[in-house]
């Protein structure tokens, strides 16, 4: 059952893609005749479950975002990053704020996972109905290891605890913004996901899992963009 409270998407493509190696940033480039940037938006914007999709962008590039989103006439805006995925989750939700969306719930997903399909968008819609804070992740198939700085391995995981975070992330009208709230306070605050901010620095609210899929992968190196490819022609 999908949740009665409205909810608005935030599309994270502020990032420049340097680990794929274009020349340009990734979300620009084309899979199988769309842009990552269009097939990630066109995945949030055509669930119903979600009003509006906030689509965030290095500087410098919101103009060429904004002719993608023409077509999305649910994109709420196209509005700049900062220079970490953090830091673009926090102009997403002042962005929200300011203009009237801040009673809604939230799902932030990265445009680098253009896989996402509207079952994971469903069950991460569904789960804030009685789950404070989601975030859509993966059972590990490998064995993780945990390392010292030498390289020696320190830790070996029990597998069955071990999940590979995807997104979305979803949370309910003003958790992550409480949550960035603390985080900026701190002065060695650093996060890679917007779950672990809420994680860390709002320690009574639960965050709870939703299964994801090995689809929903993301394109970070050149070879995922192949595997991409490879993806959608099956
Ligand atoms: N300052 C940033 C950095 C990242 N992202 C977004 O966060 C998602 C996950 O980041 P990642 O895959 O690391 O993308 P890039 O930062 O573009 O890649 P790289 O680290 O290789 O430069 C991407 O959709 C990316 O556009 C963002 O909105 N703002
Ligand atoms: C949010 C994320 O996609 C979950 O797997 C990941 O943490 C983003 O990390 P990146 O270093 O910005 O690719």
């Amino acid at each position: 059952m999908e949740s009665a409270r409205p909810c608005v998407a935030v599309l994270l493509a502020g990032g420049v893609g340097a680990r794929a190696g274009l020349g340009m940033p990734k979300q620009f480039a084309d899979l199988h005749g769309r842009t990552i940037l269009e097939r990630s938006l066109a995945a949030l914007h055509d669930h119903p479950a979600i009003e509006g999709v906030l689509v965030v962008m290095a500087p410098g590039f919101v103009d060429a975002a904004q002719v993608v989103t023409g077509s999305y006439p649910r994109t709420l805006a196209v509005i700049e990053g900062g220079a970490e995925r953090s830091d673009s989750t926090v102009n997403a939700l002042r962005w929200l704020d300011a203009q009237g969306h801040g009673d809604a719930d939230v799902l932030v997903h990265d445009a680098a996972r253009p896989l996402v399909d509207a079952r994971i968008i469903s069950d991460c819609v569904a789960a804030l109905g009685t789950h404070a804070a989601v975030g859509v992740a993966v059972r590990s198939s490998d064995t993780i290891l945990r390392t010292d700085v030498s390289g020696r391995i320190v830790d070996v995981p029990p597998r069955s605890e071990l999940w590979r975070a995807q997104t979305p992330q979803g949370f309910r009208a003003g958790v992550l913004q409480a949550a960035y709230d603390v985080a900026l306070a701190d002065p060695a605050f650093v996060a890679t996901d917007d779950c672990s901010v809420v994680l860390r620095y709002l320690p009574d609210v639960a965050v709870h899992v939703v299964e994801g899929d090995d689809r929903n992968m993301k394109v970070t190196g050149p070879l995922d963009l192949a595997i991409a490819e490879r993806l959608l022609g099956t």
